[in-house]
């Protein structure tokens, strides 16, 4: 369906449409621009990107699945209209930052997950309805979440433990909810909790803790006893059957992995084929008689394990890359790690090996992803690292579709700029003698964390990559100084940074990087880059290269950082070593870009700006 088509099914659900009589097929189109033709349409760049369709006097049924078509979508106000029954699937929508629903009728227990998978919602709104039950838990994880306004319902039982720590407000006042606030709620204003008989804690009065979920406290407590006694009663049971189980069985070991594996402590390896699970160690293996294996651990931080243990686990492969391939392996009730076998390591001894991955382990760094362990055997390299879950930002910048997420924003790309810059810092700073500290900088070399912090990886690793495959696959060798003259520089680095800006700030895979083996005189990328923007002074921002799924972009100091950035990009990609910005001043430039002041990147809701005032 068009966009027009697909606001005209949704206003069919509606009922007392009068206000939107303009929302007609044969009418202007819903956006011109930035300027929106029908009522309550928000357009930005000819895209649909919000509907505030406030006090309108509107009911029927709020058709979300029709929405859904709407792929713009960031925003949703329907504040102050006479809307009733349970809560929309608002979360089929999950690229929303911002939901307004209050001053309506909406009513019932809503769903612990009804905001599960809204990892950009910023705003919730839901003030005086007539929503009763539990506030759903999956608020509580929301990680981007600032402002959340329940006043004005019937919601009871206990606060859920928030885990944001970047929550600005949240208003919970007038409602029917007990027991004491959570710690990370405990700086909001008294204000934002009074009215609620049952809470306790700061702001609030102490909590009682004698009396404190009082006056009938002897049948919760008498609940609570049955509860435990019931419980009692099963583990007692399964442990019964766990024992009968075993004595069945004999005594043979049920894996045959188990018993030796209890000796590791005292032996100083064991022979893998004995043990490994048969896919991912015959991988490591390669079939052939191995020696004895043990991870090398290069930090003292972090809990032993040893590479039977990864062995046992059961792994998944996470690709294969130029250097050979990463699998992911889930400890037992551990942490979930990532080994990657290197192909191309094979010319270094033993010693200069470890000295190297000493090096390595020392690194601390917010914008790191650390080494954890690794293994040597001479025709076998293996490095382990924690497992990031969000993965890398290739797959944010490419993947998305396929994902079936919404696209990164804007302030989160200057984020991912300005910590990986951090990062690139940080290294040239602590491994001064690496002529390209960095090496092989690319996007599926920077992961994402939760708060998409990016953490660099596979860095560090020139001078322990055979020379001849370091040549072929290397990002620092693909670089023009080294197509050209046959030489890396202390700014090829910067090249690769460059790439990577312009990479992000137009959402282009650089097409080098497809092609194994040396590449053009320079980055296609950047070549397209340059001859769509021309003359880098006379560049303004409306420039055509721009991703457009980075989001509104409406006010000035974004688009102007914009433009910033692209020029910082530019001139990273410079051909001319002499003439490339070195990285210090890469850095410097990096940090000094600004995201627009204030809270929000979305409009705000002409009623809740009314409301806020009181
Ligand atoms: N620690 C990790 N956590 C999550 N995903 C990872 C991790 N390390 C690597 N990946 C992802 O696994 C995939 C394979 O990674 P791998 O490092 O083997 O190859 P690559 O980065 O694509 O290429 P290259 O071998 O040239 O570095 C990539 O998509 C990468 O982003």
């Amino acid at each position: 369906l068009s966009d027009p088509e697909i606001l005209l099914k949704f206003k069919s659900s509606l009922t007392n449409v009068s206000s939107l009589e303009n929302w007609e097929n044969n009418s202007m189109p819903p956006c011109n621009g930035h300027r929106a033709n029908w009522a309550g349409v928000l357009c930005y760049n000819g895209n649909i990107w919000g509907l505030q369709l406030e006090s309108m006097g509107l009911s029927g049924t709020i058709d979300v699945n029709t929405l859904t078509g709407l792929s713009n979508l960031r925003t949703l106000s329907f504040m102050n209209n006479s809307f009733n029954g349970p809560i929309p699937e608002l979360n089929k929508l999950n690229a929303l930052k911002s939901i307004y629903l209050s001053k309506n009728n909406f009513s019932g227990d809503i769903p612990g997950n009804a905001f599960a998978g809204m990892i950009w919602l910023k705003k919730l709104h839901l003030s005086q309805n007539l929503f009763t039950g539990a506030i759903p838990a999956s608020l509580a994880t929301l990680p981007k979440l600032l402002v959340l306004k329940l006043d004005g319902n019937r919601f009871s039982g206990q606060i859920p433990d928030f885990k944001q720590n970047g929550l600005q407000k949240v208003d919970l006042s007038n409602n029917e909810l007990e027991g004491s606030i959570p710690a990370s709620l405990n700086r909001m204003n008294a204000s934002m909790f009074s009215g609620n008989k049952g809470l306790c804690g700061v702001p609030l009065k102490t909590c009682d803790s004698s009396a404190a979920p009082n006056s009938n406290s002897k049948e919760p407590s008498i609940w609570i006893i049955v509860v435990l006694f019931i419980f009692g009663v099963f583990i007692l049971l399964a442990i019964l059957a766990v024992i009968l189980i075993n004595h069945r069985r004999g005594r043979q070991p049920t894996l045959s992995v188990e018993a030796p594996a209890s000796n590791l402590g005292t032996k100083a390896g064991f022979k893998e084929e004995e043990h490994a699970s048969p896919g991912f160690s015959q991988q490591l293996g390669n079939g052939k008689k191995a020696e004895t294996v043990k991870l090398s651990f290069v930090r003292d931080d972090r809990e032993r394990f040893d590479l039977p243990d990864l062995l046992k686990a059961s792994a998944e492969i996470l690709g294969s890359g130029s250097f050979g391939s990463s699998y992911k392996a889930a400890l037992s009730g551990g942490p979930v790690m990532v080994v990657k076998r290197y192909k191309e390591m094979n010319n270094f001894g033993k010693e200069e090996f470890q000295e190297h991955m000493k090096r390595i382990g020392r690194l601390r760094h917010n914008n790191l992803l650390p080494l954890v362990a690794y293994y040597y055997r001479k025709e076998e390299k293996l490095l382990v690292t924690d497992f990031v879950k969000k993965g890398s930002l290739a797959v944010h910048l490419h993947g998305h579709q396929s994902l079936g997420q919404p696209v990164l924003d804007w302030p989160t790309r200057l984020k991912i700029v300005k910590g990986v810059a951090k990062g690139l810092a940080y290294l040239y700073k602590e491994l001064p003698s690496l002529i390209a500290p960095h090496g092989h900088l690319k996007s599926s070399n920077v992961l994402l964390n939760e708060s998409f912090e990016p953490l660099l990886t596979d860095y560090g690793l020139i001078p322990v990559i055979n020379q001849e495959s370091a040549q072929e696959l290397m990002v620092a060798y693909k670089s023009p100084e080294y197509v050209q003259h046959g030489r890396i520089t202390k700014k090829t680095d910067v090249w690769g940074l460059g790439v990577l800006i312009l990479e992000i700030l137009t959402g282009k895979f650089p097409a080098n990087f497809l092609q194994k083996g040396k590449g053009s005189d320079q980055d296609d990328l950047a070549i397209w880059v340059k001859s769509v923007v021309g003359d880098q002074e006379m560049m303004s921002t409306d420039v055509e290269v721009f991703d457009k799924d980075m989001g509104a972009t409406r006010n000035s100091t974004d688009g102007e950082s914009m433009l910033q950035l692209l020029k910082i990009g530019l001139s990273c990609c410079e051909v001319d070593v002499e003439k490339r910005l070195d990285l210090k001043d890469a850095v410097e430039r990096i940090e000094e870009l600004k995201l627009k002041g204030g809270i929000d990147d979305d409009f705000y809701s002409l009623v809740a700006i009314e409301e806020d005032k009181k």
